[in-house]
């Protein structure tokens, strides 16, 4: 019985985005209240009754998360130009190799504005 579950996280950070044209509002620094979805694809275990402890997810991906939090992301290495695709493929690329059953990730910058990613195909 195939499932998939996730938890939802959040952090607040500080941005400007780099290779917008003079002018535009996102060149200015700001910050949003960011929310994180993480999602994992699998079986639940019979004897435990789940496909992974939400306790557990939760610690991988606040161990990532906490580079962001309250941090201005554009300091981060490889997240010069902070849009929200380019934080999304870094938080996926963070806790991919420890998520083997990671399915999918929704990043949302703003309560209307967000990406969903669901990595990229091996091979
Ligand atoms: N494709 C993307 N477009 C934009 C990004 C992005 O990361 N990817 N980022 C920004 C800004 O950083 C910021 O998110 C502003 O977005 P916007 O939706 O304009 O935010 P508002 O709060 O002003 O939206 P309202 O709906 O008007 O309140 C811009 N674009
Ligand atoms: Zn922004």
């Amino acid at each position: 019985m195939m499932m998939e579950i996730y938890k939802e996280f959040s952090f607040d950070s500080a941005h400007y985005l780099t290779q917008v044209p003079d002018g535009h509002k996102c060149k200015n620094m700001h910050g949003h209240t960011y929310r994180l979805r993480v999602f994992l694809k699998g079986k639940p275990d019979p004897q435990l009754g789940w496909i992974m402890d939400f306790k557990e997810l939760k610690d991988i991906v606040n161990a990532v998360i906490d580079q962001l939090d309250h941090k201005l992301i554009n300091d981060i290495p490889g997240l010069e130009n902070p849009t929200a695709e380019n934080i999304t493929v870094w938080i996926w690329k963070q806790i991919q190799p420890m998520l083997p059953l990671l399915s999918r990730i929704e990043l949302y910058e703003t309560p209307t504005t967000g990406v969903i990613y669901h990595g990229e195909a091996v091979g």
